[in-house]
């Protein structure tokens, strides 16, 4: 074993069914009252309840969040905060809302309480992406990370199966890349391989029955899990490349993680054996990229960049872009492989391990 640093996250969480009913208890407990509750234009249904259970602590509401957290959306949303004089910010959705909540905590330093609803895991980091004229930058501070979560098993029920696939696929990439990262730790390693192998159960069985309460208990709960390894540990190539793809291209968030996991993975094999043992185990299979591979073929998620809608005059773009500033890897970043790597994806091709 290698020597590591262990540090964990400051934060609350709570986990269960129905939890959404604490909600009015923890803004108590951070002793606010002015919360202003954040949402996209598809889920802001979710708003009239809170409003109802929060009664007087609600402030107010902006149901603009999108993918990528562009800035102009967030500058959008600041002037509501002023406006409302919000003391607290409610994000309840996936990814997208709470980068728009993490965003403004970044500029206020408001507490925040987030009610995720998908698998992407961003609660869980103090890690923002945000979007200006087409590059997408991440930043990390202490304000960033949320105070509390939510996770209600009940608020991921009405995920399609096409978004439970595809973000719980997210969710494993979070973990698979804590396999490998430079500074993982065993404690870290113990909780990846709990979230893969959680996931890769529940995952099958939530698209073949989107109400099974027990496989969403179980794939909210390898969400948790991968998202604390995506806070604690260094991420690599995989990740680099998918926010690149999406902050560049507009591409979806957890597809484009989808697509790419095989393919960068394949690129790592040969760097990272132990990882990938492991990975393989928590997957069932004997070839972890192509275990990958087959579980999202199963889940009948996309095969290709070029079907989410990257162009195909976009590769040498986006290969300049990913060996721009990388993330430390452990195989080095080689362009012309890489290149390969985001070719294969778009064409959906098989992970390039897997031939033969
Ligand atoms: N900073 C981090 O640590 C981190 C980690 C992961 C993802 N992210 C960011 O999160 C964003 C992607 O998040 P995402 O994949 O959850 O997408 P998303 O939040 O955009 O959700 C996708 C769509 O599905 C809808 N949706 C979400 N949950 C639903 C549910 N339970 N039922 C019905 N519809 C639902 C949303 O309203 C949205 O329209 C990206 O911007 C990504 O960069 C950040
Ligand atoms: O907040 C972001 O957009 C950057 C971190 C991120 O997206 C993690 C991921 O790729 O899932």
């Amino acid at each position: 074993m290698q020597d590591f640093v262990y540090q964990s996250a400051p934060m609350r969480v709570v986990f269960g069914t129905g939890t959404l009913h604490q909600l009015p208890d923890e803004l108590s407990r951070l002793g606010v009252t002015r919360a202003l509750v954040l949402a996209t234009p598809r889920q802001k249904d979710l708003v009239a309840g809170i409003r109802e259970m929060i009664g007087e602590h609600f402030a107010g509401v902006f149901t603009g969040a999108v993918m990528h957290t562009p800035v102009e959306v967030t500058e959008r949303a600041m002037e509501t905060v002023r406006e409302v004089r919000a003391d607290c910010l409610v994000a309840i959705g996936g990814g997208s809302t709470t980068g728009l909540g993490k965003a403004i905590a970044l500029r206020t330093d408001l507490p925040q309480i987030v009610l995720p609803t998908s698998y992407a895991g961003s609660e869980m980091t103090p890690v923002v992406g945000q979007t200006s004229g087409g590059i997408k930058t991440t930043q990390s501070s202490p304000k960033i990370l949320p105070e509390v979560v939510i996770y209600d098993v009940d608020l991921t029920m009405t995920m399609p199966p096409k978004l439970s696939a595809t973000s719980g696929i997210n969710a494993i990439a979070h973990a698979v890349e804590a396999l490998y990262a430079r500074d993982r730790n065993p404690v870290i390693s113990l909780m990846a391989q709990e979230a893969i192998r959680t996931l890769t159960h529940a995952l099958p069985k939530i698209c073949a029955q989107p109400n099974d309460k027990t496989a969403r208990t179980d794939a909210l709960y390898g969400a948790w899990l991968s998202g604390i390894c995506l806070g604690a540990v260094g991420m690599a190539l995989h990740h680099k490349l998918c926010h690149t793809l999406g902050g560049s291209f507009n591409l979806p968030h957890a597809e484009t993680h989808t697509v790419i996991l095989p393919h960068a993975l394949a690129y790592n094999a040969p760097a990272a054996p132990d990882a990938m043992t492991r990975i393989a185990a928590a997957l069932g299979v004997s070839d972890a990229a192509l275990g990958l591979h087959d579980l999202a073929r199963k889940l009948a998620a996309p095969a290709s960049l070029r079907e989410i809608g990257m162009p195909e005059s976009g590769i040498d773009q986006a290969a300049d872009l990913a060996v721009k500033n990388p993330y430390w890897n452990p195989r080095p970043i080689e362009r012309e492989a890489i290149r390969e790597l985001i070719a294969r994806a778009w064409r959906g091709d098989a992970p390039e391990n897997a031939i033969g």
